[in-house]
């Protein structure tokens, strides 16, 4: 920390610190003055919101020393050199990626016993005339296609009741705040040879906005008779205070006798299903639906 008529030596920069609140300080710093490569890096970290960000105090002798400038470094909201000193912008680290949330999901194998599982089958085989149409609250027919049984009593009740005996686990793996459960929802759907459900999320509308969570179980007959299908469950970001789906995703395997639960409004889609014998029973079966506080 120099006096003011070191400002013509070229060994020395002028540095004006702009501080929160309006503050402003100049004061002259040797080129390879230590704290001088502080501030710029503070600044450097705070514009990548890096984890080395996190706050430090300043103290800067002013005055030949017989003063002291402290400040937090939260509070450094600028730094102005002359000469000009540019820093080398950090081209691998995109700060919009830094505020991506990672979507979490669980996928439980063996949900049901293999003889539960193989009656299932059983009975979606006999139903296949049951089975109608998909379709989504707007009403596009590129968005959806796939097959649906809304009716299956027997089965609807057995997997509600385990969902019910593991769904406070469930809630806590996934760090959801515990919630009083009003109603389990659910449908069995078919996805043959060519079928998908692109990008959506399930709690959208007036009539879905209580649905927590969304839970898929998938079953087929072996050896596994289609490919493709993946379910994608997007990570989120929030842009102008909503949330809307991130380009990064988790892919999940629809494996069989499995079930996966994640948070409903995580934006997600079902790829297309490659199924070549195009047999309905061939098709990707799930039982799935939603949790509803
Ligand atoms: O079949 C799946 O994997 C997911 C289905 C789905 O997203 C839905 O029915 O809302
Ligand atoms: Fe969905």
């Amino acid at each position: 920390m120099e006096s003011a008529s070191q400002q013509f030596d070229p060994k020395y920069v002028k540095v004006q610190l702009l501080l929160a609140g309006g503050h402003q300080y100049t004061i002259y710093l040797k080129s390879d003055a230590p704290v001088l490569h502080s501030l710029l890096t503070t600044i450097v970290a705070r514009a990548y919101k890096q984890e080395s960000a996190s706050q430090t105090l300043f103290q800067i002798p002013i005055n030949e020393g017989h003063s002291a400038l402290c400040f937090s470094s939260d509070n450094l909201v600028g730094v102005e050199t002359e000469p000009p000193i540019w820093v080398q912008q950090i081209e691998e680290i995109k700060p919009q990626y830094l505020d991506i949330l990672n979507s979490i999901y669980i996928q439980i194998d063996n949900f049901l016993a293999p003889n539960e599982h193989e009656l299932l089958i059983k009975y979606v085989l006999e139903r296949e005339s049951d089975f109608v149409s998909t379709s989504t609250s707007t009403n596009d027919i590129n968005y959806r296609r796939s097959m649906v049984l809304y009716s299956f009593p027997e089965f609807s009740e057995l997997i509600v009741k385990r969902i019910q005996t593991i769904i406070p686990d469930v809630i806590s793996k996934l760090g959801l705040p515990s919630f009083a459960i009003s109603q389990i929802e659910s449908q069995l759907t078919a996805h043959n040879d060519g079928n998908y459900y692109k990008i959506h999320n399930d709690n959208g509308s007036p009539e879905t906005a209580t649905r927590e969570l969304t839970y898929v179980y998938y079953f087929y007959r072996e050896p596994k008779p289609f490919s493709g299908g993946e379910l994608l469950i997007y990570d989120s970001k929030i842009e102008n205070n909503f949330y809307v789906n991130a380009e990064s995703f988790k892919t999940v395997e629809p494996r069989n006798n499995s079930i996966v639960f994640f948070i409903s409004r995580y934006m997600h889609e079902v790829k297309p299903v490659i199924c070549p014998s195009k047999a309905f029973a061939d098709s990707r079966f799930t039982i799935n639906g939603w949790v509803r506080r």
